[in-house]
């Protein structure tokens, strides 16, 4: 059963973020057809979302200030839009993009990651893999308006997307760059990187955590465009026009058989993976290293 169906994975319970939510207790339709979309627009206090229904269309906004960390509140309220536009058969396409100037997304958030305990650090992982099975299995066109720097978990988002226009921008980096934190990314994030860029090129960029600029991140396959900065919204609306342009059943179908045993690897084992995170992130050597790297991101800025 496709993720974007229903809660269920097989006979797995998927992460319900929006369990809290008036209406959760509806039947799927009726909350749905309450939780219509319509043109106004929508979002929450981190994530803001312009729909255009006539296009049927949504502009998706990261509004998380400084830099739109991925925390549990970001994750969450993002995993409850993506639903309210996934619900609304007016939708067929998402585009994804910043509202924080100069920064796609930091990644995750490395306060979540830090100095928790291990049901904390559980949650966010969960919470993480949630949000990314969502994205890689989307029935819409998404497609990454990348107006900043994209390190890491802000990486991986984009990765999901169906297309990726940056702006050109020497600043607005882009990649998995863990190992220079000294932490390393999940198989999850290898294989969406790997079905991006292929093996050898992520076996580089992955183990030297290369954070490449636009020219040379276009030139391995990690965007799709490059773009001047101020065209990378009308970029990604011709984009989108485009992969609208195919019949939806016959793409969607065709997205599923390219993503879906990426995505049932991580599903056959979401626990063990959160175990590992948890085992892992709790290590004293790590949290020593996160935290040196914390410090060296507020050093830069004093
Ligand atoms: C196994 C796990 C896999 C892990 C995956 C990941 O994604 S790991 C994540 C890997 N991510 C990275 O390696 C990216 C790290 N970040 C950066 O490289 C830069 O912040 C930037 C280029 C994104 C923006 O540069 P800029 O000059 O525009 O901004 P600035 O640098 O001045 O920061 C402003 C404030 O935000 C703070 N803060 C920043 N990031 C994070 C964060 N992820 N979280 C929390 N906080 C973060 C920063 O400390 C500062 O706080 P202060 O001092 O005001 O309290």
């Amino acid at each position: 059963m496709a993720l974007v169906a229903g809660m269920r994975v097989g006979s797995r319970v998927l992460f319900r973020p929006w369990a809290w939510l008036p209406g959760a207790a509806l039947g799927r339709k009726e909350s749905a057809a309450r939780g219509r979309v319509g043109a106004r627009g929508f979002g929450s206090q981190r994530v803001l979302v312009e729909p255009d229904p006539a296009a049927g269309i949504a502009v998706m906004k990261l509004k998380s200030p400084p830099v739109n960390s991925l925390s549990l509140e970001l994750l969450t309220e993002f995993v409850i839009s993506l639903e309210k536009l996934e619900n609304d058969k007016t939708f067929r396409g998402i585009i994804l993009t910043s509202d924080c100037p100069g920064v796609f997304s930091a990644g995750l958030d490395l306060m979540e990651m830090c100095g928790k305990n291990p049901a904390h650090y559980a949650e966010y992982w969960k919470a993480v893999q949630e949000l990314w099975l969502r994205l890689y299995l989307s029935n819409l066109v998404l497609i990454a308006a990348i107006n900043g720097a994209c390190p890491a978990g802000g990486c991986l988002i984009s990765l999901t997307c169906d297309y990726r226009v940056l702006a050109d921008n020497p600043k607005y980096v882009i990649g998995l760059n863990e190992t220079l934190l000294g932490i390393v990314a999940p198989f999850w994030f290898k294989d969406t990187l790997v079905n991006t860029i292929g093996h050898r090129t992520s076996e580089r960029a992955l183990q030297l955590g290369i954070l490449f600029p636009p020219a040379e991140a276009l030139q391995v396959g990690m965007v799709d465009k490059v773009v001047p900065e101020d065209q990378v919204q009308s970029t990604a609306l011709s984009v989108m026009a485009q992969w609208l342009s195919i019949p939806d059943h016959a793409r969607q179908l065709t997205k599923n058989m390219m993503r879906k045993a990426t995505a049932d690897r991580l599903v056959k084992q979401r626990d063990s993976d959160i175990q590992n995170f948890v085992g892992f992130i709790s290590r004293d050597s790590i949290q020593k290293s996160l935290q040196v790297y914390l410090g060296k991101l507020r050093q830069k800025k004093g």
